[in-house]
């Protein structure tokens, strides 16, 4: 029976439904007449046609079935009404479709419309969203209406979604294009009605700035902090919002861990591969009592927040929520949190109240001398911290900001040249004391420098036996032609599996790469394998990987 689109019955609870399920016949735009029904978890709809099709095909697909689509709430940043306009016939190819639709639509093409805006995964690469908008019309503008509110009332319930928030832009971020790519993705959050307050930044510092001098109170206000620029703005933005607010005793000087750890188990700190300290993971670690982890939970190790009894501490009001809108140069923490260098995709996650859990590490600077007048300091990093040759082309790149991102292989290429290399001495307290054992390689015949043997890989789960595991500290000393420390893999172009592979999101470790002096074609051969997927970046004797639960190089 076909049915008509001024019917009474044009709602009408879904069968055997019992949840509050809602059905009604409707138009969906580009594609035919079908049964659209909501229920707890979202939309579903079905085409109508498929009966009239002879049975054999429906918008071409020859199983009825699978014209079937569906849409969850946790998936819906928006519902719009689009007023009385056109109802679209299905899409050219969809031939016998399109006759269907035709006939039923001779005189109705215009109706009452709303839209649904969702997104979909791309079908290559599942990480990168891209918008998707529904159109379904219908004669009845009641229908419309109730439809609209139903699903505007289910999308209040979607938790976690931000209304307020405080958005950073960096103009001269990557190629130069954060305010274009804000622009881009603006649309979405007016859309998805979410308030935003946007500065755009005027020099380097300026959102440090903002995030330091911004009262509690205007701070509460708002469901989250965004910045549209590169890891570096990000990281500014944290450490402007921390570094004012969470007021955390310097740790320990790199000579008290010396002799705090000489008095505590042994009466030499030992090289590298010997513990110097046993000590179990459950522990109070006195040494650094404001582990990174910790400070990021913006909790101590017992638990307590410092200043959380007082109702305008920033802390007291729950997490605050940062995210990322990628315009940098790199864009590493957008390519490990989302999966994909994408503003849209990032802009949707913000939107529909995505979250994942970062660590975050502390550096600290203490005075080189005690006559030093350079009062130590302490920053927070998101992702990665280097010393040797990235710290050497982060700094030097800053000279060449106006080439955008090339100037990376640029400076890149200047600092390998120079080939420096530093004295160094590192501490650290490794997470796996295993690690060690398993790292002792035999050599490999034909590369007298690379390992033929690796450490076995085993994934962390909960009740880690490894994350259970007595730690221990120690120490390595001599030539580096660079130290890194990172919170993450730091997955980006240049390094496509990451500049460390195993460091997973909110593990709680710190992953340290120490790079010995080496010859340059040895260091460049280590840079190639970083540059490759599938690469073997870290088998090689000069490269050392410890998983440490804190480290101090000095
Ligand atoms: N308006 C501005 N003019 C100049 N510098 C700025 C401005 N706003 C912010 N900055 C500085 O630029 C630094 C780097 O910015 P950002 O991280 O966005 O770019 P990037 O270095 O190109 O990207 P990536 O960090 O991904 O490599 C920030 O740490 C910040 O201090």
């Amino acid at each position: 029976m076909e049915k008509s689109y001024d019917d009474d019955d044009s709602s009408f609870p879904h069968p055997g439904g019992g949840d509050g399920g809602l059905s009604s016949p409707f138009f969906l735009d580009h594609a035919g007449e079908v049964l659209l029904s909501r229920n707890q978890d979202g939309l579903s709809w079905k085409f109508l046609d498929s009966s009239d099709c002879e049975g054999t095909t429906c918008l071409g697909i020859i199983n009825s079935e699978d014209c079937k689509t569906e849409i969850k709430f946790s998936d819906i940043y928006a519902v719009e009404f689009a007023n009385y306009g056109l109802v679209h016939s299905p899409k050219s190819g969809l031939r016998h479709a399109k006759e269907c639709f035709r006939e039923r639509l001779l005189h109705t093409q215009e109706m009452y419309r709303f839209t649904v805006h969702g997104f979909q995964s791309s079908p290559k690469e599942p990480c990168l969203w891209k918008l998707a908008a529904f159109t379904f019309g219908h004669m009845d503008l009641q229908t419309c209406q109730s439809w609209m509110d139903q699903l505007n009332y289910s999308l209040i319930k979607e938790v976690d979604r931000p209304r307020n928030l405080l958005v950073f832009v960096h103009p001269r971020s990557g190629k130069g294009n954060g305010s274009k790519v804000w622009e881009t993705v603006s649309k979405i959050f007016i859309r998805a009605k979410v308030n935003t307050k946007v500065i755009v930044t005027e020099r380097a510092g300026h959102a440090f700035d903002v995030m330091t001098s911004i009262q509690n109170k205007e701070l509460h206000s708002y469901d989250g902090i965004i910045a549209v620029g590169g890891d570096g703005f990000f990281n500014e933005i944290i450490n402007g919002y921390l570094l004012s607010r969470l007021k955390v005793p310097l740790p320990p000087s790199p000579s008290d861990i010396f002799n705090s750890v000489q008095s505590r188990g042994s009466s030499s700190v030992q090289e590298q591969g010997d513990a110097v300290h046993g000590t179990d993971q459950k522990e109070h670690y006195p040494l650094l009592p404001d582990s990174v982890q910790e400070v990021m939970n913006f909790r101590t190790v017992n638990g307590s927040c410092e200043g959380i009894e007082d109702p305008n501490h920033p802390f007291s009001g729950g997490r605050p929520r940062f995210g990322l809108i990628p315009a940098g140069s790199t864009d590493a923490i957008v390519i490990c949190t989302t999966g994909a260098r994408d503003p849209v995709t990032s802009a949707l996650h913000i939107i529909l109240g995505r979250k994942i859990f970062l660590d975050a590490m502390q550096v600290v600077r203490w005075k080189t001398a005690s006559t030093s007048t350079i009062e130590p300091f302490i920053r927070y990093a998101a992702s990665f911290a280097g010393y040797g040759f990235y710290g050497d082309v982060i700094s030097e790149s800053e000279k060449y900001r106006w080439m955008g991102p090339k100037r990376y292989d640029y400076v890149g290429t200047k600092i390998f040249l120079k080939h420096r290399s530093y004295e160094a001495e590192v501490m650290f307290e490794e997470a796996d004391p295993d690690n060690g054992k398993a790292t002792t390689h035999t050599r490999s015949k034909t590369w007298p420098f690379r390992n033929t043997t690796r450490p076995e890989k085993i994934p962390c789960r909960a009740k880690c036996s490894i994350c259970n595991k007595k730690t221990r500290w120690c120490r390595t000393k001599g030539r580096f032609l660079s130290i890194g420390a990172a919170v993450m893999s730091n997955r980006n172009e240049r390094a496509p599996d990451g500049l460390v592979v195993d460091a997973h999101l909110s593990d709680g470790f710190l992953h340290l790469i120490l790079i010995k002096d080496c010859s340059r074609p040895k260091y460049l051969w280590h840079l190639t394998e970083l540059a490759k997927r599938g690469g073997e970046p870290l088998n090689f004797e000069f490269v050392e990987y410890h998983k440490v639960v804190k480290h101090s190089p000095f």
